[in-house]
């Protein structure tokens, strides 16, 4: 691991301690301040519409239920046995759709108010005195592949981080990037972009630029606007800046890796090399910045999210600081949103509704889930201090019992500990004079034989044991008693790219479905959390439903196998359209839909994005869901290993030429990884499954046979061919990227073929 410590925006090395202090407070009485943040709860006749519409579905569920239990039979051409499946997967739907009626049931979302953050009577453009004691943030980037993460994404991250609206930035933020790929390229980058960012800070702040990563800022137009002799300032500024950012463009992409390897990659890289890369989070985010600027406040972010909104920090503050209990925001995550996005979010990845609708309501019970990047974190909420910790402990003297449990918590660096006890104990610390002192003893906390025998990992820190080291620390966090808030800003607070193409997406979906199940088959699942320590029963089962992730494939495997196997085995799993009891699935599937649909409508989101949204879920839940549960599997019974896959980045900031593949980016590509066999087995079954009950419906009532399956066994294959029609279409016509391999057709041809042989043989 290499790591790069950048001081901030005006280039200084040195900076204040970092006071969490809430602005200064005369003794004189003065009218309480103005409210840094409102608690707006969903309307409530809205609230309760959501509510019934939820309780109505789930009713319908426990109907359809109770049916199945009534006619355990499964009525006219049923054998009992598909019902009894379908009864347990409806089970386990039923159950899903209580924990999701828990988790939507009391919306809130939380208004900022940053002009609050200025003393009474001044104008939020005032100097930093004014803003009062802000804490400092520690503002940690991390990158791990240059090929994949290209480093102008690092780059143009950097930059948007250091021109962030803040009073005292240059001695209040401090940024700093890890680099798990160890590359030169990418810490030559960053070196040259130091140089470019002493330009282009104060322009950025002097023109109030809007959105300061410079690719969005020069791409959003070719020429600034300008009006007239009054911007000639401006526009010659610009002018400049451009240049300056095209000749920073051109030197990244120009250089060579083996002569940078040959000269030396700048001293602050040479000083890193060595460091093994491993559970970079913990190491770099916490020790390193710990033992360097030790700020009470951190903030997250993947290489590829920008600052979109330059204000970022004091809305985030607004909500640190903003409650009358710190324990009521822990951290403060910004939902995840996405530049260039593509229209109707056609691969389901963009979670506008997760984060408006399952997010917010979360909210109401013990706040929004960490989601691993634009999030800010009480530096002490990281090190597992429960909230409102208080000083009886506060013997911090050489000798004493609490001496003695910081070395064991956090390990045997002197400097590490007295940066750790100023934040437990919210003491101030000394201004550092000069953080290039501190190289030798960030070298030593970033060994990563640093953590054996210390709570790193586990009570401190973020948690290691999953892929999504995310979720597990924010649960930690929650599970020690902290809430935390979701922080929605207009314009958005952060922005990144999203995956597109089949491979990318699915391999993502995979990669977090393979890390939720690793928490929840670990000591660190909710449930124990909940029994044992802090966490919240219905947070718990909030947490439940996302780790569940991938539990829920063998379901939807199932019941999407149970319309095929009842075609082609003359049964049916669902009664019939002239029995009583087909009203209860019919209900069901236009409420479930129309509820799903109006969630989408709700915020703000087109018909064709809840289609493409539910259609990629019954996807994923076949795919890359089936696989992570099987990964996990064969990793607890010692069989394999998971691995973290980065994501690729936004490559055409970088690679000009690169980009002359997508013809149509919203189209799903394929290659022949197993994740795709899976959904193209269950495509071509179905398809096979209706034009064997189609024939079965012409000819065999001539044979004398009588069609068992009815409407509903059907409707079922048809509707699972209109949500893979993706893959029909790979299949049957796709071509190049567009078309399914051969050897991915093959292997779902035989286990198609094994499906009908099994069906034929019951
Ligand atoms: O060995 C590694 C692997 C990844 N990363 C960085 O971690 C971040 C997230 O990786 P990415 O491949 O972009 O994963 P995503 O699925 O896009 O990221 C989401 O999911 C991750 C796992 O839950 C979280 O860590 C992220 O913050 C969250 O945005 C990126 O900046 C990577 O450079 C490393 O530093 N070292």
């Amino acid at each position: 691991m290499a790591v790069v410590a950048a001081a901030a925006a005006t280039g200084s090395t040195t900076r204040s301690g970092g006071g969490g202090g809430e602005g200064t407070r005369s003794g004189r009485k003065k009218p309480p301040p103005p409210p840094l943040q409102e608690r707006v709860p969903l309307g409530r006749r809205a609230a309760w519409a959501w509510r019934l519409a939820g309780l109505a579905v789930l009713l319908l569920l426990l109907a359809l239920l109770a049916l199945r239990l009534l006619r355990h039979h499964g009525g006219a051409g049923g054998d009992g046995g598909v019902w009894r499946v379908a009864l347990v997967c409806e089970a386990w739907f039923a159950a899903l759709c209580a924990l999701n009626v828990s988790a939507k049931w009391s919306p809130v979302r939380f208004v900022t108010r940053p002009e609050n953050l200025v003393a009474e009577g001044r104008t939020p453009s005032t100097t930093a005195a004014e803003y009062g004691e802000l804490p400092a943030v520690d503002m940690l980037v991390t990158t791990a592949d240059p090929a994949l993460e290209p480093p102008l994404v690092t780059v143009n991250t950097v930059l948007s981080l250091l021109a962030l609206d803040y009073p005292r930035a240059g001695e209040r933020l401090a940024c700093y990037v890890s680099d798990d790929g160890c590359s030169p390229l990418t810490c030559h980058a960053l070196r040259e972009a130091a140089g470019f960012a002493a330009a282009w800070v104060p322009f950025c702040r002097r023109y109030g630029v809007a959105v300061r990563a410079p690719f969005r800022y020069f791409s959003s137009s070719s020429s600034p606007e300008s009006g007239g002799p009054a911007d000639r300032k401006f526009l010659d500024d610009w002018t400049f800046m451009k240049d300056e950012y095209d000749k920073l463009v051109r030197r990244i992409k120009n250089t060579d890796e083996r002569s940078l390897l040959r000269h030396g990659g700048g001293e602050f890289f040479a000083e890193f090399l060595n460091v093994e890369r491993r559970n970079h989070p913990t190491i770099v985010k916490t020790r390193v910045s710990a033992v360097m600027t030790n700020a009470p406040i951190m903030l997250n972010m993947d290489c590829d999210m920008f600052v979109n909104n330059p204000q970022a920090v004091l809305h985030a503050m607004c909500l640190l600081l903003g409650f009358d209990d710190e324990a009521s925001s822990g951290f403060v995550q910004a939902p995840q949103r996405f530049y260039d996005a593509l229209k109707d979010d056609p691969f389901g990845n963009q979670m506008e509704c997760f984060f408006k609708r399952f997010i917010s309501g979360v909210q109401g019970v013990q706040g929004a889930f960490y989601a691993g990047t634009g999030c800010f974190h009480r530096r002490k909420a990281v090190y597992g201090v429960p909230p409102n910790f208080n000083g009886a402990e506060r013997e911090d003297t050489i000798g004493s019992s609490s001496y003695k449990e910081l070395h064991t918590r956090f390990g045997n660096s002197e400097e590490l500990n007295e940066s750790a006890r100023n934040i437990i104990w919210d003491l101030s610390s000394k201004p550092m004079v000069d953080i290039s002192s501190r190289i030798e003893v960030a070298k030593a906390v970033s060994a990563c034989n640093y953590d054996i025998g210390t709570c790193w990992g586990q009570e401190v820190g973020w948690v290691y044991g999953s892929l999504t080291e995310d979720i597990l620390t924010g649960q930690r966090i929650h599970a020690m008693g902290w809430r935390s808030v979701l922080m929605v800003t207009e314009p958005p607070a952060f922005m990144g790219s999203a995956p597109i193409g089949g491979p990318a997406c699915l391999t993502q979906f995979k990669r977090w479905a393979t890390g939720q199940s690793e928490i929840i088959i670990s000591r660190n699942n909710p449930i124990l959390a909940t029994m044992f320590k802090r966490l919240k029963f219905r947070q718990c089962l909030a947490y439940l439903i996302v780790l569940g992730w991938p539990l829920r494939a063998p379901f939807e495997l199932c019941y999407g196998l149970l319309g095929p196997y009842c075609i082609l085995t003359n049964q049916s799993f669902l009664p019939k359209a002239s029995e009583d009891g087909f009203s209860v699935p019919l209900a069901l599937f236009i409420s479930y839909n129309t509820y799903n649909f109006m969630e989408y409508m709700a915020c703000g989101l087109s018909a064709r994005a809840w289609w493409n949204n539910h259609r990629m879920q019954r996807i994923i839940s076949v795919s890359a869901w089936t696989l992570a549960f099987l990964t996990v599997l064969l990793k607890s019974l010692g069989l394999s290993e998971t691995v973290f896959e980065v994501t690729g980045k936004d490559k055409s900031m970088s690679d000009d030429d690169d980009n002359t593949d997508g013809a149509d980016p919203g189209r799903f590509t394929f290659d022949s990884s197993p994740v795709f066999i899976p959904v193209t087995a269950l495509a071509m079954l179905n398809i096979v499954a209706v034009t064997v009950g189609a024939c079965r419906v012409a000819f065999g009532t001539a044979e004398g046979v009588p069609c068992a399956p009815g409407i509903g066994e059907f409707m079922c294959c048809g509707w699972l061919v209109l949500c893979f029609f993706p893959f029909v279409r790979g299949i049957v016509w796709g071509k190049g990227s567009y078309g399914i391999p051969w050897s991915v057709k093959l292997k779902a041809s035989l286990l198609v073929a094994m499906f009908v042989t099994f069906c034929k043989t019951t």
